[in-house]
């Protein structure tokens, strides 16, 4: 691992929650205190949260015997969470959420994050984490490093009152509109979350899955508020069953040509179409609010199956999460394929060379796969990069720059690899 001199990996421990508090504050500037950043509880998982110290010379301190003394800084870190049951298409892995990645900017391009980057990976491979996956603060930092784009999201902006499709049985929903609490709700919350992932099959939708992450989830603090009032849910049930709900915030704006709310939502999540149509009925109807804010939607989330008319929602759609395979062999024999498939993939890996050769991966539709390294000729040529774009099934294979050796084999494999429902996280961890 190249370093600089005078640099060196550490373990970071809750002593040095101050020090990690105030790089993460360099690297993703906010308005809050540190104090206040100390109030809230912290999400990371100490013992998978790597940081570099550098040693500094010591202007505060007069030199001593002609030495001049030293000091030493925080000034890189990253950290990742356990995702033991990562949904993947029609199977579930161990896979690493990379997060918290910042380089003090006194201390940036001098090959910080490269050095993070391999610590990680070597990391993921000793816990058997075949994939590691990321939101990317930039786009253009983790193309480099073998990740792809893997799914997207859709940001609305939907009118009051929007016409929506009648859908059967949505009228079989009650609501509950409650200030939201984890003690009051975050059993149900992770509940309702939970079984929308089940039911769709969803790729990528993970939830809160270590203590730190939920009472972070939960914490709500005043000045990460923006001036807008606690948050609240929306609740709706079938029978006295959950079945749906939204956490949101109402902004209040009464400019003079009357009221002009906006209902800025942070999650939400339904088991079906009919808890959906109910939820989204209610949201776009809520007095004195103008229009709904949503938050990251999956792109086929089923308000975009509702709205009659989504192009008044001013759709706009960037990247979810990113994929990187950190192990081929493990993460293409681990998810499942829609059609049966057998190929030979050429591999290049510019940072694990473990990865790189020829793989045949066999997989009969909906079932099991096996991948194991061949000397037979490639059907396909693939960067690891193209593989963990289309890994959650999102986006094609065909379209991600693979090379096509054999007639028709890129249009199998990619018809392989893609899912019926479309990869999407809800939360931004
Ligand atoms: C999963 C997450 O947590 S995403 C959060 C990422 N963090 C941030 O955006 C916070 C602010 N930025 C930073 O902290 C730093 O600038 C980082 C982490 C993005 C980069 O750290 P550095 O130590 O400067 O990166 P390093 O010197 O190792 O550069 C590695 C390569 O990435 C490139 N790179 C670094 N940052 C960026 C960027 N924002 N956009 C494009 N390329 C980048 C470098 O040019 C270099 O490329 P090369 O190998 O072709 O020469």
């Amino acid at each position: 691992m190249n370093l600089p001199a005078n640099h060196r990996l550490v373990q970071l421990t809750p002593e040095r929650l101050r020090e990690v508090l105030d790089l993460d504050a360099w690297s993703f500037p906010t308005a809050a205190s540190l104090d206040q950043l100390e109030s809230v509880p912290f999400p990371l998982t100490w013992d998978r949260t790597v940081g570099i110290d550098a040693e500094l010379p010591d202007e505060s301190v007069p030199p001593a015997d002609g030495a001049v003394p030293r000091r030493r800084e925080l000034v890189a870190l990253h950290s990742s969470y356990p995702y033991g049951q990562f949904p993947v298409p029609g199977a579930r892995l161990a896979a690493a959420g990379l997060t918290w990645v910042g380089v003090h900017p006194g201390h940036r391009r001098r090959g910080l994050l490269r050095a993070m980057m391999e610590h990680h990976f070597a990391r993921c491979r000793a816990d058997d984490e075949a994939i590691s996956v990321l939101f990317a603060a930039d786009p253009g930092i983790y193309a480099r490093f073998g990740y792809g784009a893997a799914a997207s999201e859709v940001h609305l902006l939907i009118p009051r009152a929007a016409p929506m499709h009648a859908v059967p049985d949505a009228d079989q929903h009650t609501l509950r509109v409650e200030h939201a609490t984890r003690a009051a709700h975050g059993a149900l919350v992770a509940d309702v979350h939970r079984r929308a992932g089940e039911a769709s099959g969803r790729p990528g939708w993970v939830g809160r899955e270590t203590p730190e992450q939920e009472a972070t989830f939960w914490a709500d603090p005043e000045f990460e508020r923006g001036g807008a009032e606690d948050l609240r849910i929306v609740v709706v049930e079938r029978d006295g069953d959950p079945r749906g709900y939204a956490l949101l915030r109402r902004e209040f704006a009464w400019p003079g040509t009357g009221p002009d709310g906006t209902v800025a939502l942070r999650e939400v999540a339904a088991v079906d179409i009919a808890a959906a149509h109910a939820l989204w009925g209610s949201l776009t109807t809520m007095d004195l609010m103008e229009r709904v804010r949503t938050p990251r939607l999956a792109t086929d989330d089923f308000v975009t199956r509702l709205l009659v008319n989504p192009r008044k929602a001013d759709p706009h759609v960037v990247d979810n999460l990113w994929v990187r395979l950190v192990d081929v062999p493990a993460a293409l024999s681990r998810r499942r394929y829609a059609t049966d498939l057998d190929i030979v993939l050429a591999v290049t890996d510019h940072h694990l060379p473990q990865n790189a050769g020829h793989w045949r991966l066999r997989a009969r539709a909906f079932g099991e796969a096996t991948c194991t390294r061949t000397d037979d000729p490639a059907d396909v040529g693939v960067d690891v990069a193209n593989l963990g774009a289309a890994y959650l099934g999102s986006a094609s294979l065909a379209t991600t720059g693979a090379q096509e050796h054999t007639p028709n084999s890129l249009a199998r494999t990619a018809t392989a690899f893609r899912w019926p429902v479309e990869a999407f996280c809800s939360w931004l961890w």
